[in-house]
């Protein structure tokens, strides 16, 4: 079996979650796009759920496969996120961003009652922080903003180069927000939730890639099935974003 069969196992394990009349955050990336086409032939069997996506490449999969859109604005709650992630470790804090979609992500998985994140086990980590961490930039003040992320990553013990993502043509990615994405190559973030506070009180940052508190469930498929995975000792209340 492949990884692509291990993402796939994942996504399909995730639509047992689904009941009808949810209304779904969509996730970003290969494992997410898996999620929306099988979500899609529901769709076609008479389930009835209405999602948000977290990018533009979500939207036009799920347009393609026919599962009903809304937006935020005309659903502000949502039941549930399915989405992917970069890197989870034992008490389900992410690295979200490899694919740039992590402000929409982050917004969506927000305002979601549950999160479910859907991977193979590749990307179960002890420690975050093997992949370089994305984070969101405006534009103007790019390098200064570049620097002040260094600096406070260098407060908390934390070296490696922040780069610019940059495109083929060696120009800066520009995600959908409009925004440029930094990455940290930490190698090991040992306190994601300092390095998460520090980076958010940078002018200039938008969002970071650590998604804390965040994730209620993790379905992580490898080549002995599928396994659910719950946090250990989550450090955000599940108060903080739940809605009544
Ligand atoms: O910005 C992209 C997202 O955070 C993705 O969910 C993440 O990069 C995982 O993507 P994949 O399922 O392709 O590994």
């Amino acid at each position: 079996m492949s990884i692509d069969d291990f993402k796939r196992a994942a996504a399909e394990a995730a639509l047992a979650h689904v009941r009808p009349g949810m209304k779904l955050g969509l996730g970003t990336g290969s494992t997410a796009a898996l999620f929306v086409e099988l979500l899609g032939e529901k769709v076609s069997q008479g389930l009835d759920v209405v999602g948000v996506p977290t990018s533009e490449s979500t939207r036009e999969l799920a347009e393609r496969y026919g599962v009903p859109l809304t937006t935020l604005k005309e659903e502000p709650e949502l039941d549930l996120t399915v989405d992917g992630a970069d890197e989870i470790d034992p008490q389900l804090r992410l690295i979200k961003g490899g694919g740039a979609a992590l402000l929409r992500e982050k917004i969506v998985a927000f305002a979601s009652k549950r999160m479910i994140v859907i991977a193979d086990d590749s990307k179960l980590v002890e420690t975050l922080g093997r992949f370089p961490l994305p984070i969101e930039v405006v534009p103007f003040g790019k390098e200064t903003t570049r620097r002040a992320v260094e600096r406070v990553a260098r407060d908390l013990g934390l070296s490696g180069e922040i780069d610019m993502r940059r495109a083929e043509d060696a120009c800066p990615i520009v995600t959908d927000g409009g925004h440029y994405i930094v990455d940290g190559k930490f190698g090991r973030i040992d306190r994601p939730e300092e390095l998460a506070a520090a980076l958010a009180a940078i002018p200039g940052v938008v969002e970071h890639g650590l998604f804390i508190g965040l994730a209620d469930l993790a379905l992580v498929a490898s080549a002995n099935g599928v396994v659910t995975i719950e946090p250990k000792g989550r450090s955000i209340p599940e108060a903080s974003r739940r809605f009544a």
